[in-house]
């Protein structure tokens, strides 16, 4: 089969590229090895899953039994996935797009066959997008595939309900676990290889991020070396350079690795870097002219409108006027779904200090924010806003909300920094009432040098 355009992987990037580029006219085949992956690792099993556990596991009352409890949220999460799944397949359900169940392996530069149930299938395509994801990293230690060994996917269906989680890793998957399993009622340790807990984040920050996590009964130990998981009749116990810790369940959450085990890239002659994402220039072409790569697998920051975004790249790069650069991205936001939700944008305290300017900050715990009273209504008044600004050009430099709505917060303060907005326009903004975005009306009143 030949066609315009070869999509490899149904994530954010692939499908939204196929499916416009079938609209344009052209002949799209998409390939996806597993059914229940139609719409991409967040529709499935990451993004949209998991944050219907942490909304379903904030809703838990303290007389809800903790197993059964967790039993009827999955059964929630499932029946939620299985709609988007469907949903997902129905919107690239076109003449003109060829959807294929199987795994894709390069033969040559411009070919690759799919591995399907009913043989194997060639699809040749002038412009190719590999789109395939990654996976979670697995430790190389002993034990790593024991039976109480979970990863961020296979714990969404954990059996027996843990009593007793080791989380491994503090990073995303691991702090937003932690967080919603603590509220399903485990007792839950983090334990994280990292030296710093949070590096990326302001100490000040990182300490209320702590506090918070402790209040919900989560332990937290910065600088472990986990070395060997050994499973005993009713439990697992992780030996690390902090002791043994026993539990009833393990999650690794490591990170994440690229999804290129099965693609063959060797035989296209695709280059990958030091640690096996695809290399690809500024506007994701590989080392092939017409190849693409997108989403977690090219390296960039893995999130999903980082891949939505990559779509609108290669959408330039192939049909509009090539100028689009990953390069040119600023102020991109990030939020990890714990209670409250940890938000951050642009510089934190070592940057904007290394960045040689005259900055002003404006720090303010949420409880401590009076013509804020939204948190009060809801009922949660941890956490704390930090805003860093340019003294001289009024320019807001980054940003860190740990509190309810900051997950929509930070976009607010994104959008200000794009479009090159002076503090004063977010401090002097009429802002609805009751509401969290009147937070900046108060915290950006009271900036100050930073000493
Ligand atoms: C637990 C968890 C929670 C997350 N939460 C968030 C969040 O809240 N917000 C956020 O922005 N990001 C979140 N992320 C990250 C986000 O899910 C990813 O960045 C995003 O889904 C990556 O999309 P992608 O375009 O790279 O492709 P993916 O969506 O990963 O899709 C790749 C597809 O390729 C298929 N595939 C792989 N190899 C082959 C092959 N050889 N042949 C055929 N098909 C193949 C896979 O089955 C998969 O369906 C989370 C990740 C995890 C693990
Ligand atoms: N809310 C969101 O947007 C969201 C949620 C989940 C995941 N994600 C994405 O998925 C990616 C993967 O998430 P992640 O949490 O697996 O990776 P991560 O890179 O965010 O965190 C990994 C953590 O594991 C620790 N670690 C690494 N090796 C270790 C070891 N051997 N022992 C103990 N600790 C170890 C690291 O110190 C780090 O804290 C994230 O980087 C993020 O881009 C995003």
């Amino acid at each position: 089969m030949d066609v315009d355009l070869l999509v490899i992987g149904w994530g954010k990037a692939g499908k939204t590229l196929a499916g416009r580029y079938a609209a344009a006219g052209h002949s799209v085949a998409l390939v996806e090895r597993s059914p229940k992956m139609y719409g991409g690792t967040c529709i499935n099993i990451a993004c949209v899953p998991t944050k219907d556990l942490v909304v379903s596991a904030e809703q838990r009352r303290e007389s809800d039994d903790p197993a059964e409890y967790f039993a009827q949220s999955v059964a929630g999460r499932d029946a939620l996935i299985s709609k988007l799944n469907a949903a997902n397949h129905k919107m690239l359900e076109k003449p003109n797009v060829t959807l294929i169940d199987g795994t894709a392996r390069f033969v040559r530069p411009h070919e690759v066959s799919i591995d399907t149930a009913d043989g194997e299938v060639n699809v040749t395509a002038s412009k190719i997008i590999v789109g395939t994801g990654a996976t979670p990293a697995r430790l190389p230690i002993p034990g790593a595939d024991g039976d109480r060994i979970y990863d961020s996917t296979t714990v969404q269906h954990v059996e027996p309900f843990p009593k007793r989680l080791v989380v491994i890793g503090g990073g995303f998957v691991g702090l937003e676990f932690a967080n919603m399993f603590a509220h399903f009622g485990s007792e839950v340790t983090v334990l994280d290889g990292g030296d710093t807990f949070l590096p990326a984040v302001d100490r000040d920050v990182a300490e209320a991020v702590l506090d918070a996590l402790k209040a919900e009964g989560i332990r937290v130990e910065s600088g472990v070396k986990v070395e060997e998981f050994s499973e005993t009749a009713d439990a697992v116990v992780a030996r690390s350079s902090a002791g043994e810790f026993e539990a009833d369940a393990v999650l690794v959450a490591a990170g994440r690795a690229p999804a290129t085990k099965e693609l063959g890239l060797d035989a296209a002659s695709i280059n990958t870097n030091e640690r096996g994402f695809i290399e690809v220039d500024d506007q994701l072409q590989t080392s092939v002219e017409g190849v693409y790569a997108v989403g977690d697998v090219n390296g960039g920051p893995q999130f999903t409108y980082i891949s939505l975004d990559d779509n609108r790249i290669v959408w330039d790069a192939i049909v509009g006027d090539g100028t689009r650069r990953r390069s040119d991205r600023v102020a991109v936001p990030n939020s990890t779904f714990i209670t409250p939700p940890l938000s951050m944008v642009g510089m934190n305290e070592k940057q904007v200090r290394e960045s040689g300017r005259k900055v002003l900050v404006a720090s303010k715990p949420v409880e401590k924010i009076a013509a804020m009273p939204r948190p009060k209504i809801v009922g949660d008044t941890r956490g704390l806003f930090k805003i860093f600004v340019d003294d001289d050009t009024e320019e807001i430099l980054g940003a860190t909300v740990f509190s309810i709505d900051s997950q929509e917060l930070i976009n607010f303060v994104s959008l200000a920094m794009r479009l090159g907005a002076k503090v004063s326009d977010l401090r002097d903004g009429i802002w609805t009432h009751p509401s969290s975005t009147e937070g900046f009306n108060e915290v950006l009143g009271e900036l100050e040098p930073l000493t």
